[in-house]
């Protein structure tokens, strides 16, 4: 049976990459028509994943009906579209959910989401510290595969892994879900005090302190601190702040040098989703009665509703307490 992804991204392509790397038939769903041409035509995406030459068992399309032969689809459109292109997919298949983010609105995670939009799909989540070059390329990368069915994660992984990609099982979906979503808020954090200078002291601190308020809202929510602590949370918090190959990273290092949120986040084709998830966070943590601190500054950040440097200063005259 084919393996179907919904989305061609960066990260959608690079998984398609990924699954056709031992020769398997890959349908790839793309939005984009000239996307879709440059697959089928000359085996690249150059529009969102430029450089890497495809694997000619990719077939791209832009009719949902050609994935009605796979026995499982990875969903990859950015969080806000999630609902849309899962209401089209077929029916009843495993889905594979790959998107990082919160829904605005609804404040639901992604299998929530593709539970109202496809009720009879059984579900998973794939996230985990993977840049979509890196497993493009083949480099050795390990990612949380969740799922509540342990015998449905064991077909699925076995299914996804390939000699240098390694799923670890875990049946804790909503947090391996919860550690996607925070930590690309973090990392726009992390990426303003590269920006501003603020050296690498500041970051570790944004990095930890990140994970707490990652940990407190994750337990307020039902996921597993080991989930947290793992793959798909630290994990990936660790990989996202710490360079400029993270556009979530990138926006804030844009913030940080000065520029306005309103002008970095206009025109980009690229999805920061941690801007989209900010806001449904900081209201979802504040309905929870969670503190998140870095998460409510870089809300504040994004809306340019303070300068830099008050946002700074507030932060850093929290009250002292015990860690
Ligand atoms: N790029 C990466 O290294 C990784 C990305 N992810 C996650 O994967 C998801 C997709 O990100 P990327 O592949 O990087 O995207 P991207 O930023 O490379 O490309 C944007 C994508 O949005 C799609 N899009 C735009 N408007 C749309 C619409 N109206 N309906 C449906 N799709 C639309 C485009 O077709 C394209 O596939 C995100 O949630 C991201 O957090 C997860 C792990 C790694
Ligand atoms: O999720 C990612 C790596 O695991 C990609 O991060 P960015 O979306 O910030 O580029």
């Amino acid at each position: 049976m084919k393996a179907g992804v919904i989305g061609a991204g960066a990260w959608g392509t690079a998984l398609a990459q990924l699954l056709a790397s031992d020769g398997q038939d890959v349908a790839l769903w793309a939005l984009e028509p000239d996307v879709i041409d440059a697959i089928n035509g000359v085996h690249e995406n150059p529009l969102y994943l430029a450089n890497i030459p495809l694997s000619p068992s990719i077939r791209a399309t832009g009719a949902m009906a050609d994935l009605n032969a796979c026995d499982m689809l990875l969903v990859v459109s950015p969080a806000q579209h999630l609902r849309s292109v899962v209401a089209q997919a077929p029916a009843g298949v495993p889905l594979v959910l790959c998107s990082k983010g919160i829904e605005a609105g609804s404040s639901l995670l992604m299998s929530e989401v593709a539970q109202q939009a496809q009720p009879t799909s059984p579900i998973a989540v794939l996230s985990g510290p993977t840049f979509a070059h890196e497993v493009a390329k083949g480099l050795p990368t390990a990612i949380t595969l969740a799922c509540e069915d342990k015998a449905l994660g064991q077909r699925l992984a076995a299914r996804i892994a390939r000699p240098s990609f390694r799923p670890y099982l875990s049946d804790d979906v909503i947090g391996a879900e919860i550690g996607g979503a925070v930590k690309n808020v973090l990392a726009i954090a992390c990426g303003v005090a590269e920006g501003a200078g603020l050296g690498l002291n500041a970051r570790a601190a944004l990095i930890s302190r990140g994970f707490a308020e990652m940990t407190r809202f994750g337990l307020a929510r039902g996921a597993r601190p080991e989930t947290l602590g793992g793959l798909s949370g630290l994990g990936d918090l660790v990989l996202t702040c710490s360079s400029t190959n993270s556009r979530n990273f990138s926006l804030g290092k844009g913030l940080g040098e000065g520029a306005s949120a309103a002008d970095l986040l206009s025109n980009r084709r690229t999805v920061a989703e941690g801007a989209h998830t900010a806001p449904v966070l900081r209201d979802a943590a504040r309905a929870a009665g969670v503190e998140m601190p870095v998460v409510e500054a870089v809300c504040a950040l994004l809306t340019d509703a303070a300068p830099l440097g008050q946002v700074i200063d507030a932060l850093l005259a929290r009250p002292l307490r015990p860690e």
